[in-house]
C-alpha cells in the first residue's frame, strides 16, 4: 500500500516567538508544499529496511529494521494518543542518525531525521518501508519547512495504519490527530515550538492562534475579506529556529517584565490585525486605510522582534529597500536571516500622499511596476524574491 501526504508552508503575519510565551499569532499557509510518499515493503522479504530519500538533498539512508528495534526497544503504543520523544529517546535516536556521518552540509538534517524515525516507528512500529520527500520550502528560512515535513509524514502515517484508502474504507483522515503528532515531531525538531505551523500546516487558511498551557490551544479562523499580496525576500542566511527561540527565552529570563511587556504588546498587535483583515472595506477610500493600517501593525511588529533579539542586518536591509518606496517589511518565523514579508498594498498611490480615483485596473498596473522596481533593488543585494498566494489548503493525503 502507498500513499502521499501533502502539506504547506507557512507565514506568520504577527506574533512569531511572542506565541511561545502566550502572545496571539496569525499565520496563514502558502502555496509551496513538502510531499512524503510512504510505501510499505510487502513482509517475508529479505531486505527489512526503513529507508528515506530525500530527493531535494539527493540524500537517500536507511537502517535495518531489526537493528532499530534493538537500539529503540518497544515504540509500540495508541497511536490515537500522541507520545513525547523522551531525552533518553532522543539520544538514542540522536546516535542512530550521528552513525550515518551525514556531510556537514546536511549536517541540520539530523534533527529532521530524528523526528522522521521517532514518528515513523511509534505510528507504524518496525515496518519495513520507504519515505520519498520533497519540498518547494527553502529549508531553515522561517517558511515552516520542519512543520510541514512533519505534517505531510504524519498524515501519510496516519493514513497508512489506518489503512484509510483500504477496502472501500470511507474513513476520513483525523486531521487533529496528524496535527497533534506532527507537533511531537516539531518538538524534537524546535525544542519549545508554540503549536502554530504544525496547526496551519495540518488545516490551512489564516488563523489566529493562542497557546494554552492548562487547556487546549485557542485556534480561531480568520476569514480576510480582502486577498493579501505578499513579497517574500529570502535573505539565504541561514539560521536555526531552536537557538533563536531559546535565545529569546534566555532574554526573557534576564528581563522578565521588559519582555512581558513586548510580548503584551505583540499580542495586541495581533489582535488588531485579525480584526482587521476581517473587517469590510466597502470603496477604494477605506481599502486603502485599512491597507495602511495593516502596514502600520507590520512595522511596529518588526521593530519589537528587534526589540527581542531576532533581526539582522539581512533583515533590516531588506526593510530598509522596501522603506525607500513606502512599503513595510517585517521578518518571518524565526528570524535571524531567513524570509522577510512584504505587504504589497492595491492601493499604492495613498501611500505618496495623492489620491486619485484610478480604476481597479490602473491601481493594480502601477503596483506591479512599483513591485518590479523594489524587487529588482532587493536582488541586487544578492537575495531571492518570490510572491506566494496566502491561505490555501492545508494537508491533503492521497492513495498513491
Ligand atoms: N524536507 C525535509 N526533510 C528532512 N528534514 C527537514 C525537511 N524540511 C525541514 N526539515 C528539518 O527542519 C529543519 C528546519 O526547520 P526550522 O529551523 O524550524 O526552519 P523552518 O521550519 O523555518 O524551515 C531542517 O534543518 C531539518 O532538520
Ligand atoms: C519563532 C516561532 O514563533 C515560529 C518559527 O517558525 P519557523 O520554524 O522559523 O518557520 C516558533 C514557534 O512558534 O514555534
Ligand atoms: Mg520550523
Amino acid at each position: 500500500m502507498e500513499v502521499k501526504g501533502r502539506a504547506p508552508g507557512k507565514i506568520i503575519l504577527a506574533g512569531e516567538h511572542a506565541v511561545v510565551h502566550g502572545a496571539a499569532a496569525i499565520a496563514a499557509s502558502i502555496d509551496l508544499y513538502t510531499e512524503v510518499h510512504l510505501a510499505l515493503r510487502p513482509s517475508g522479504q529479505e531486505d527489512d529496511l526503513l529507508e528515506i530519500d530525500l530527493k531535494d538533498m539527493k540524500l537517500n539512508l536507511s537502517w535495518p529494521c531489526s537493528q532499530l528495534k534493538e537500539v529503540l526497544g518497544d515504540c509500540s503504543g495508541d497511536t490515537t494518543l500522541p507520545r513525547l520523544c523522551t531525552s533518553e529517546k532522543l539520544d538514542l535516536l540522536s546516535g542512530i542518525v550521528a552513525e550515518k556521518k551525514l556531510p556537514q552540509e546536511n549536517i541540520q538534517l539530523s534533527s529532521g531525521l530524528c523526528a522522521f524515525l521517532f514518528l515513523y516507528t511509534s505510528i507504524l512500529g518496525f515496518k519495513p518501508g520507504k519515505a520519498v520527500v520533497t519540498s518547494e520550502l527553502p529549508m531553515g528560512s522561517g517558511l515552516g519547512s520542519s512543520a510541514s515535513f512533519c505534517v505531510a509524514l504524519s498524515g501519510a502515517l496516519i493514513a497508512l495504519s489506518e489503512k484509510l484508502f483500504l477496502n472501500a474504507n470511507e474513513k476520513k483522515i483525523d486531521l487533529e490527530l496528524v496535527s497533534k503528532w506532527a507537533y511531537e515531531g516539531e518538538r524534537i525538531i524546535h525544542g519549545k515550538p508554540s503549536g502554530i505551523d504544525n496547526t496551519v500546516s495540518t488545516f490551512g487558511n489564516m488563523i489566529k492562534f493562542k497557546k494554552e498551557v492548562t487547556k487546549t490551544n485557542s485556534i480561531t479562523p480568520v476569514n480576510s475579506t480582502t486577498p493579501l499580496k505578499m513579497l517574500i525576500t529570502d535573505t539565504r542566511v541561514g539560521r536555526n529556529t531552536k537557538s533563536l527561540v531559546a535565545s529569546v527565552s534566555e532574554r526573557a529570563l534576564r528581563h522578565p517584565h521588559a519582555m512581558s511587556s513586548i510580548f503584551d504588546a505583540i499580542n495586541s498587535i495581533s489582535d488588531e490585525l485579525a480584526l482587521l483583515v476581517e473587517s469590510p472595506a466597502a470603496d477604494q477610500v477605506a481599502i486603502s486605510e485599512k491597507e495602511e493600517k495593516l502596514m502600520e501593525l507590520m512595522q511596529m511588529n518588526q521593530g519589537l522582534l528587534q526589540c527581542i533579539g531576532v533581526s539582522h542586518e539581512s533583515i533590516e536591509t531588506v526593510v530598509r529597500t522596501t522603506m525607500k518606496e513606502k512599503l513595510v517589511s517585517k521578518l518571518t518565523g524565526a528570524g535571524g536571516g531567513g524570509c522577510v514579508l512584504t505587504y504589497v498594498p492595491t492601493c499604492i498611490l495613498p501611500l505618496y500622499g495623492l489620491f486619485c480615483p484610478l480604476s481597479f485596473f490602473l491601481q493594480s498596473e502601477l503596483s506591479a511596476a512599483v513591485t518590479e522596481n523594489i524587487i529588482s533593488q532587493i536582488e541586487e543585494c544578492g537575495f531571492r524574491c518570490f510572491t506566494v498566494e496566502v491561505g490555501g489548503s492545508g494537508l491533503q493525503v492521497f492513495s498513491c
